[in-house]
């Protein structure tokens, strides 16, 4: 009879969740080091992961089978053997013709983080199942990618090593090094935002969260604040191809120190209409990277209109846009008869996602 640790891979499915985020300030900017301003929301992704029997028809063979329920993707990887391993460790996901390349990066990277990191000398890549499946739009600026990337080194870091508990910090890190691999150009908000849970402050590519003290009459305004989520519509470009657009810009140094500035005032913004007078005015400057499009314009006019403020949220180019409400139930309800008016995609009202 196998130990318990194998009795328990063997008959039971781990599962894991991981939030989302809207970026409030800063997108881009972030990129380049300027400061952004972000939080965990609760749309959340759902993964289990289940080890798979040795011996399928043939004993030698061994796979990691994936299964994308909201991309309809499966793909299968062969580790039967040293070399099998090998090439997979090796891997240039971005050869990846399949639309499945942050899961497998996601996968290849915690196993070697747990090689190269000493987590578990021995590791033993075990043949498993893993399946995912979000409540969060994909590729819609919510941070889709963080969050499957999330998930998946949750669920892998646990089968391979049960006792193995990689802090949230060294989870961000591995899903950090996924984007960077995937998009070329990134910053840790995403995936630090998805991993830390809560509010954090980007500067210099560095996070600082309330535990760290993060700026508190800011915490403060931002926990009375009530957000809409708008999705608007289907983006045209992924965010790899969005980052690498505004790094090309050349105004974007410019625009970027504007979008700096509007954050230093956020640090002595006194009232919830003054914070959405600045959300609206960082649109504006996103706006002029190009990366907005007519529909989420007119989503963040409404916004304004009927709320205290709007702004596209994310890498752009479609997607999603956040609205700031004001307390007055009756401009919600014109916001939103509205919204649907212009056909948005979906709307959704979320709180702050904070770990447990
Ligand atoms: N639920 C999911 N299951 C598997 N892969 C996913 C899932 N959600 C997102 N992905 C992967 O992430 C890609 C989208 O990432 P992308 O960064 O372009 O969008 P996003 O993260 O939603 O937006 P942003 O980065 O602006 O917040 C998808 O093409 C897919 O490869
Ligand atoms: C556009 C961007 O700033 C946020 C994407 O959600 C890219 C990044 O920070 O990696
Ligand atoms: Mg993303």
């Amino acid at each position: 009879m196998e130990n318990f640790q194998e009795f328990q891979n063997k008959y039971f499915k781990i599962s894991e969740t991981s939030p989302s985020k809207i970026i409030l300030f800063g997108e881009h900017a972030v990129v380049d080091g300027y400061p952004a301003i972000s939080m965990a929301i609760d749309l959340k992704t759902f993964g289990t992961i289940k080890k798979l029997d040795d011996c399928s028809e043939n004993c030698s063979e061994k796979y990691i089978k994936i299964d994308l329920q909201d991309l309809n993707e499966k793909i299968v990887i062969d580790i039967s053997n040293d070399e099998e391993i090998r090439n997979f460790l090796n891997l240039d996901v971005n050869n990846i013709v399949k639309n499945v390349k942050y899961v497998v990066c996601a996968i290849k990277n915690t196993i070697k983080y747990m090689i190269n990191n000493n987590k578990n000398k021995d590791i033993k890549i075990l043949p498993f199942e893993l399946i995912l499946h979000s409540e969060t739009p994909v590729s819609c600026g919510l941070g889709s990618s963080a969050s499957a990337v999330l998930t998946t080194i949750k669920l892998v870091s646990k089968l391979l090593n049960k006792n193995l508990n990689l802090s949230n910090s060294e989870m961000a890190e591995i899903a950090y090094s996924v984007e960077k691999e995937i998009q070329g150009r990134a910053s840790i908000t995403d995936t630090y935002t998805v991993s830390m849970g809560g509010i954090l402050e980007i500067i210099n590519n560095e996070y600082i969260t309330d535990d760290l003290n993060l700026n508190d009459n800011l915490v403060e305004l931002i926990q009375t604040c009530n957000f809409l989520i708008v999705y608007v519509e289907e983006r045209n470009r992924k965010t790899a191809e969005l980052v690498q657009e505004v790094g090309n810009n050349p105004k974007k140094e410019e625009i970027f120190s504007k979008i700096g500035e509007i954050i230093s005032k956020l640090k002595t913004c006194k009232n919830k209409s003054e914070f959405g007078n600045l959300m609206t005015q960082n649109h504006n400057l996103l706006k002029d990277l190009n990366i907005s499009t007519q529909k989420i314009d007119e989503v963040v006019e409404l916004g304004s209109k009927y709320g205290l403020g709007a702004k596209l949220t994310g890498a752009g180019g479609g997607g999603c846009a956040i609205i700031l409400l004001d307390d007055e139930e009756l401009r919600k309800q014109e916001l939103i008869y509205n919204l649907k008016k212009i056909d948005v995609m979906e709307i959704f009202e979320c709180k702050m996602y904070l770990n447990k």
